[in-house]
This record gives C-alpha cells, structure tokens and sequence, in this order.
C-alpha cells in the first residue's frame, strides 16, 4: 500500500508559465505542487536564453533570463509552494484507472473535491507517483534534460563525482573542480567558483568561448586554467579517490591529464515533448488545445504557457502570465465551486 498525499493542484513545469502560476495558486491558499523535469526552474529564460535581454513583460523595461527567474523565485518565496525537482511526469492516469493500491490522505472525509473528477489522477514519474485533484500543464517546449558526457562512468558518479546541475556552491568550497562547456553557464560557473574553489579547469573543444564578450574578457583575466580545444576522452578514479579526466586533444595526440574532486558538465539542455501525445488530450499540431478558462479536453486538467493553442494565441511570456490566474482560479473552482474572486495581493501579502 503507498500512502500519497494529495494535492488540490499539481503544476507541470517550472518555466515561467508554471512558476508564476504556483505563486498564484499558493496565494490564493491552495495546497499546490510544482513538478519540474530538471533540477532548476525558468524554463528556456534560464536554460536556452539565460543573458538575452527580455524587453516586452509589462512594467519591466529590460531584463535577462537569469534575473526574471530570479524574480519569479522570490516571488514564490513569499508563500513557499512545495516544488519537486528532476522529477519528469510521464502519465497522467485518473485515480480509480491506476493500478497502485493508494491510499492517499485526504483531511478528513468533508474534504471538497473536485465535482468534474472526484477521484483526482495519479502522475506517473521517473520517481514516485504524485496524488492531485487537478493538474496544470505548463510544460512548455517540452521536459528539459541536460545534455549528458559522452563517456562511460558508473552511474553513482551521478550528483557526486560529476555534476549537471550545481545546487549548493558553498558544497564545492576548497576543492579542485572541472568544469566542461564552453557557452555562458560554463563561463559564469567557473567565474563563480574561481575565488571559492582549490582550483578551477574549464574545458573546452574549441578555442573561442560562445559566452558574452565581457565574461571571456573577465575569465582570460582570471585564475581559470584553461584547457582548449580538448575533449573529455575517458574518466578514471585515483588511489586516493579523487577523479581523473583523460583529455584528447582536437588536434595532435598530446592527451592531458587532470586530476580533480569534481565535475561539473555545462552542455546545455536538449528537450522531449513526446510525453504530451500520451496524455489522452485533444491537440492541435501537437499544441493542447484549450478553451476560454483553459481547460483541456480532460475533466479537472488544465494548460497555459507555451504548450497551449487556442484562437490568437501568442507564445510570449506576458500572455502566460494572464492565463496562469484564470486557469488556476478554474481549477480551483472543480474544487471550491464557491471560490471568490481573487482579493488584491496587498491584502495577501502586505503593504
Ligand atoms: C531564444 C528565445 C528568445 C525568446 N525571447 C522572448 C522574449 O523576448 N519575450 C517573450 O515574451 N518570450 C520570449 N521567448 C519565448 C518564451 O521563452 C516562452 O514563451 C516561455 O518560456 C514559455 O514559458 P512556459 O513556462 O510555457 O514554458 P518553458 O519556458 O518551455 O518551461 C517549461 C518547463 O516545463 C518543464 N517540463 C516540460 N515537460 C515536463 C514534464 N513532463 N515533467 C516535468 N517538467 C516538465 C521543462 O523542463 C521547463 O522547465 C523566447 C524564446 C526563445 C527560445
């Protein structure tokens, strides 16, 4: 028997569709979820365009990818929605179809639930499945992975010995670290961790860094040792267990070696939206379609951001955040048929 908790709302995707509406959702008191594929939020701000200037969100004149996730962070941070990282929902199942012998805990048994889909779903995950009366997608162009090395090592190296996403820099204070990637978030992490770090090695298959001028002009200038144009040939442990890396060389067969407690690979993110075609909705050149509260084809699922279609519709980050309160307010309301509108979030959140 699995015991689950469910929740009134479970958000799918944490680009900025899905971040503002799970700030939206926990300020209007709901017990809400948000499930993102990677171990970071922002979607493509953060991961495709993270230093091109964003100029067209309302009341903003100008902003990177980086610092409107940054934003969109602390804003959640004033009511603290649960979120679920590297967790990628694969199927979303009604409840009474799923063959888990759950028995998820409801409150009590006044609980409100959601009149269209009593049951709720189950979504299936690479990890354990999530309870949830509704669902709103907002998945975007699809679940992000980072792009992995191209060399055999064993699969617990993963998270320890080397590392796809950095979680905690003050974890890697005092140690020899490389660094493999040659694109902005290499850069930025080497220049974060060049006055914290024993060490830092960038490494890189071609000569030129693609990062923003100003950033290769600050790393040619920093303690950074540079290893170009190398590639990672083969990964090894030493006797006293640290981490060797082969490097081969583009041109000629002068390999090097380096020896270091971590790596951290900066390959960039590649995408996959073909769990979409197995969720049982009614698309449209493999958009979801949705109506005017968007709701799904599906009883108690709804979707916003970049994933949806519907007449006019417009991929830009502004109209995500307009849809993000109608549909999590509709949401609610299979629930919550009572619900109010939304009061002024001065009156929420304070002066
Ligand atoms: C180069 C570029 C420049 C752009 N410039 C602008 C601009 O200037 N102004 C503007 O308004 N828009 C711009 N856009 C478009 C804008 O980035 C998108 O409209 C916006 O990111 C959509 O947000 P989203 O949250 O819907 O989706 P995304 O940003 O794609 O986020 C979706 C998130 O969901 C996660 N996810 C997907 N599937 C799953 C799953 N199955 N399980 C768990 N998690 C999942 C993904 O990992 C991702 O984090 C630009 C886009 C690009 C590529």
């Amino acid at each position: 028997m699995i015991m689950l908790h469910q929740y009134e709302l479970t958000i799918i995707g944490g680009g900025p569709a899905g971040m503002f509406a799970a700030f939206y959702a926990s300020m209007r008191g709901a017990d809400v979820l948000l499930v993102e594929s990677t171990g970071e939020l922002g979607g493509q701000p953060a991961t495709q365009y993270p230093q091109k200037m964003i100029y067209d969100i309302a009341g903003i004149d100008g902003i990177n990818g980086v610092d409107l996730t940054a934003r969109l962070s602390a804003q959640m941070d004033h009511f603290h929605p649960k979120v679920r990282f590297d967790t990628r929902v694969d199927g979303i199942i009604p409840a009474t179809d799923s063959n888990l012998d759950i028995d998820w805990i409801k409150v009590d048994a006044d609980t409100p639930t959601s009149a269209a889909n009593p049951h709720g779903y189950v979504l299936q995950t690479n990890h354990e499945p999530i309870a949830t009366q509704t669902v709103l997608i907002a998945t975007g162009g699809g679940a992000f992975a980072p792009r992995r090395l191209a060399v055999d090592y064993p699969t617990d190296w993963d998270g320890d010995r080397i590392i796809y996403t950095v979680r905690d820099l003050a974890a890697l204070q005092g140690q020899d670290i490389a660094i493999a990637g040659g694109g902005d978030s290499a850069i930025d992490w080497a220049l974060a961790l060049v006055d914290q770090a024993s060490s830092v090695h960038l490494i890189h298959r071609r000569q030129q860094f693609r990062g923003l001028e100003s950033s290769v002009a600050q790393l040619q200038q920093s303690a950074v040792a540079i290893h170009t144009p190398f590639v990672i040939n083969a990964l090894d442990t030493t006797a006293t267990g640290k981490l060797a890396i082969d490097l081969r060389p583009i041109h000629g067969d002068q390999h090097e070696q380096l020896v270091v407690d971590r790596l951290l690979v900066n390959y960039g993110f590649a995408s996959d939206n073909k769990q979409l075609r197995r969720w049982d909705l009614s698309l449209e050149h493999n958009q979801v379609a949705v109506d005017r509260l968007y709701q799904t084809s599906r009883p108690g699922v709804f979707a916003i951001g970049d994933v949806v279609t519907y007449p006019g519709k417009v991929k830009l980050i502004a109209n995500a955040f307009g849809e993000a309160p109608i549909a999590v307010d509709a949401a609610l309301r299979t629930i919550h048929p009572d619900l109010r509108q939304p009061p002024h979030s001065a009156a929420v959140i304070g002066q």
